[in-house]
């Protein structure tokens, strides 16, 4: 079976009217949840998905829209399911989740003290490939979105481009279009102002056709719809719509 892909959400942080932007990747073989924001748990019991079939959950950096689900999700797997979910995460991001994010919420004396004490925690390397889960290939990219915060975007299967939340970066969709053999690409969005911190619509409207043909836009914010012909060939992602990869792939033809 191939691979899909399901937004639970395709929000800004700031939206309502869209969940956090989060994704649940299936191979058919296993699950991979890509983010765990704050409606993460909700948004999967919409879809019919319990936490308890996912593998494994892979972070991208550390912002409320992308870990503020991980405490409930972390609590719901330990005490009602008696085991701890699989975290993929890059080193520099394990200090800063459980000390800033987690650990208020998380610790308990002489039990819980670290994060690895509730997630079986597996760390990445940047630019070093590694299966995830059976059938799902994932290759973290450092990729510039607050300063001083580090954050990664993601080349799954060797063919699909994931934004996290980063700043335009033309160069990089160029190299892994025509240097590495990038069919699509899941690119994050700003609908209006200055992109100071994310990509804006205008940025991205500035790179040449064939790139543009690749982008499925995700993390909008709520006046979407208003901005579906100004993006031309790039199409928007709907949340929790399940979309084939090669659904994804045959949109630039
Ligand atoms: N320097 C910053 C920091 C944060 N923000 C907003 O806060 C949100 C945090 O989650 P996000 O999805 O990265 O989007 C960020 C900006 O909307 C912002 O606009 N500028
Ligand atoms: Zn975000
Ligand atoms: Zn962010």
């Amino acid at each position: 079976m191939s691979l899909t892909i399901q937004m639970l959400g395709t929000g800004s942080a700031f939206a309502k009217h869209y969940y956090n932007n989060n994704a649940l990747l299936d191979s058919g073989e296993g699950k991979l949840l890509i983010d765990c924001g704050t409606t993460a748990s909700l948004a999967l019991h919409q879809m019919g998905v319990p936490l308890s079939e996912i593998d494994a959950i892979l972070i991208t950096h550390i912002h409320a829209d992308h870990v503020g689900g991980l405490e409930e999700f972390g609590f719901q797997m330990n005490i009602l399911h008696r085991r701890k979910p699989v975290l993929y995460i890059a080193e520099p991001l394990i200090h800063p989740l459980w000390e800033h994010t987690l650990k208020g919420g998380m610790s308990q004396q002489g039990m819980i003290d670290r994060l690895e004490d509730v997630f079986e925690v597996n760390v990445l390397t940047p630019g070093k490939s590694a299966v995830l889960v059976s059938g799902i290939q994932v290759e973290l990219i450092p990729t510039q979105h607050i300063p001083g915060k580090n954050s990664y975007s993601l080349f799954i299967n060797d063919r699909l481009f994931y934004s996290a939340d980063m700043i335009f970066d033309p160069d990089l969709l160029h190299h892994l279009v025509y240097e590495r053999g990038c069919q699509s690409i899941l690119h994050e969005v700003q609908l209006q102002g200055a992109g100071e911190v994310h990509t804006t619509l205008d940025e991205l409207l500035s790179l040449p056709q064939p790139l543009q043909e690749r982008i499925h836009l995700m993390h909008y914010s709520d006046d979407m719809e208003q901005f579906r012909e100004k993006a031309g060939v790039m199409s928007f992602l709907e949340q929790q719509r399940k979309y084939p990869l090669a659904e994804l792939e045959r949109a630039k033809q």
